[in-house]
């Protein structure tokens, strides 16, 4: 059975707590001073990534207790269940496992007792044929123009992936224009036909389930538009096309199923991107691109599988998270990428991150009487620099950071890569070191302050530092390196799920919205005075109803 495992209850999450009183005072500064290696030591290359997590509240036996927490919680019998295939996602019954999908290994992956690699490799290949005849101007629109704009229509794990990849690697992108529309406010739908035609339009109605109100509205919407224009029901086919595991539904809708690009249910929506609904981003970048950003993960998977845990980043960074989360109280984690084109990195990972492991019920399906999920944010340097670094420099949080920077850069302009990459280096310097009194003392001494001067300003100007970071110096960003990046962040996620002991793959807490939007939505479909809901929600809809009516 899946591991079980309280991990409050482990001998090494006793150790921690005592070690946590010895560390906590400590100072990043003095850790390094106490240890020359420690550079070395709390460092790992992996191909083109360089991690650096030395700048971290660790110490040897901290991270010795760590590791030991993670086999208490039988972390390598999890992992091998994932990628087994075994129906981890218990409350759906499911397996889970988007490594398949980007599986270049020649193993037999079983589901159900049969090998799900065939079918993956033939829904690739239809990708492949597919995108190139958009592409190259094949395929024909109803007037008989080549496709010139490409419209993902999709929410959730069938947005925000597509959306983040296509934005980081704009540099290898195509002549194709590509957008995406989720939001359910006509605004967004409305704003994206405004610039373009539908004769030389296609729509990717991306959708694991079919049925997601948003994805449906906007689907519709477009399709509407598209008759508005003159076209007949026949020219649907040349222009709707879908991504989906629902059939049925989407023959339902009106698209051909020949036009269906298919995956499958143990295929999580927030792990969909290496799926069908990466058809965008084919588009987008090519297919050999796309294969590249596959590998790229999958080189990912087998350092997962096969390091050592003390070598192995994904766990080294779950556990470091587990460290600020459960002993230090830090609620959020932020995602500081020094690099434009990763600017949605972080929305990503939000929902990645939060909506896996954003539960308070464990495996056995009890409350949990710990922390878990952390709150995930951040913004692309130097931006955020001018926004919230503020706090986490000077605030009463512990906010630990992960910075990430490519080396070198797609657009070498003057000296702008060595003036960002200098603001990375120095904000995780900054953050660890700190600032003391008689630094600020000197500082404000040459800038020709008073002594009276000096005294009021210098508490102000003190930097307490000891705030802890991880750095990702990456080589490039090209799609191998950011596949492996974001696989490393899948299965950190995986990895403090197993911790916690909750199941990081079913996502119950969205579908509370969901319902109640659908008990709503028919009270707004007249005019009649609302009062089945407490007083603030009928106070809300009635003030709606007088308005929306003048
Ligand atoms: O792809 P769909 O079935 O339309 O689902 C879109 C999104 O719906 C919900 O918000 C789920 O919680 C997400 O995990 C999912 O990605």
């Amino acid at each position: 059975m899946f591991p079980r495992i309280n991990f409050t209850q482990t001998a090494a999450y006793k150790y921690l707590s005592n070690h946590y009183i010895d560390i906590a005072p400590k100072h990043l500064r003095d850790l390094f001073r106490e240890d020359p290696d420690r550079f070395e030591k709390f460092s790992i290359t992996f191909g083109d990534i360089f991690f650096d997590y030395s700048k971290n509240r660790i110490d040897d036996t901290t991270k010795a207790l760590l590791l030991q927490l993670a086999r208490e919680c039988q972390l390598e019998d999890a992992m091998k269940a994932m990628f087994a295939g075994e129906a981890i996602n218990e409350t759906e019954n499911r397996a889970v496992l988007h490594t398949a999908l980007r599986n270049q290994g020649s193993e037999l992956i079983l589901v159900d007792g049969a090998d799900v690699m065939p079918e993956v490799h033939a829904v690739l290949a239809k990708m492949r044929d597919f995108s190139a005849k958009i592409i190259n101007g094949d395929w024909k629109g109803y007037t008989g123009k080549a496709i010139t704009d490409v419209v993902n229509i999709g929410i959730g794990g069938s947005d925000l992936g597509p959306v983040m990849v296509t934005e980081a690697l704009k540099p290898y992108k195509n002549h194709l224009n590509i957008h995406f529309v989720s939001n359910v406010d006509g605004t967004h739908i409305a704003e994206t036909l405004k610039g373009i035609d539908p004769e030389t339009t296609l729509f990717l109605i991306a959708s694991k389930t079919f049925t997601t109100q948003e994805t449906m509205a906007n689907a519709h919407s477009a399709r509407q538009w598209l008759l508005d224009s003159g076209a007949d029901h026949s020219a649907i086919a040349k222009h709707f096309v879908a991504l989906s595991t629902n059939g049925k539904a989407v023959a339902d809708f009106g698209i051909d199923t020949q036009n269906m690009f298919e995956f499958w249910d143990w295929v999580g929506g927030r792990y969909s991107l290496w799926s069908a609904i990466g058809l965008s981003i084919v588009l987008s970048i090519g297919y050999d691109n796309f294969s590249q950003l596959l590998q790229g993960a999958y080189a990912s998977d087998e350092h997962f599988r096969h390091t050592p845990l003390e070598d192995n980043i994904p766990v080294i960074m779950a556990l470091v998270g587990i460290w600020y989360n459960n002993f230090f109280d830090a609620e959020t984690q932020a995602i500081l990428p020094y690099d434009q084109y990763l600017h949605r990195f972080a929305a990503y990972f939000q929902q990645g991150d939060m909506e896996s492991n954003g539960k308070y019920v464990d495996r056995n399906g009890n409350a949990v009487d710990y922390q878990t999920g952390p709150i995930i944010w951040g913004e692309p340097g130097t931006n955020g620099q001018h926004a919230f670094y503020q706090l986490i420099h000077q605030g009463t949080k512990l906010i630990p950071c992960d910075f990430i920077a490519p080396t070198q850069t797609h657009n070498p302009l003057g000296e702008h890569h060595t003036l960002l990459l200098s603001n990375f280096f120095a904000q995780t310097e900054a953050l660890m070191n700190g600032k003391d009194e008689a630094e600020v003392v000197t500082e404000l001494k040459t800038s020709g302050k008073s002594g009276d001067e000096i005294e009021r300003l210098k508490a102000f100007k003190v930097f307490e530092g000891n705030r802890p970071s991880n750095s990702f110096l990456v080589k490039k960003i090209t799609p191998y390196t950011l596949g492996s990046l974001i696989a490393l962040y899948e299965h950190k996620i995986f990895v403090q799920g197993i911790i916690w002991n909750i199941f990081s793959f079913d996502q119950w807490g969205v579908e509370l919205g969901k319902q109640l939007a659908g008990k709503i939505l028919p009270e707004l479909r007249n005019d009649e005075s609302v009062e089945s809901h407490d007083a603030s929600t009928n106070g809300l809809i009635n003030q709606y109803k007088q308005w929306r009516a003048k």
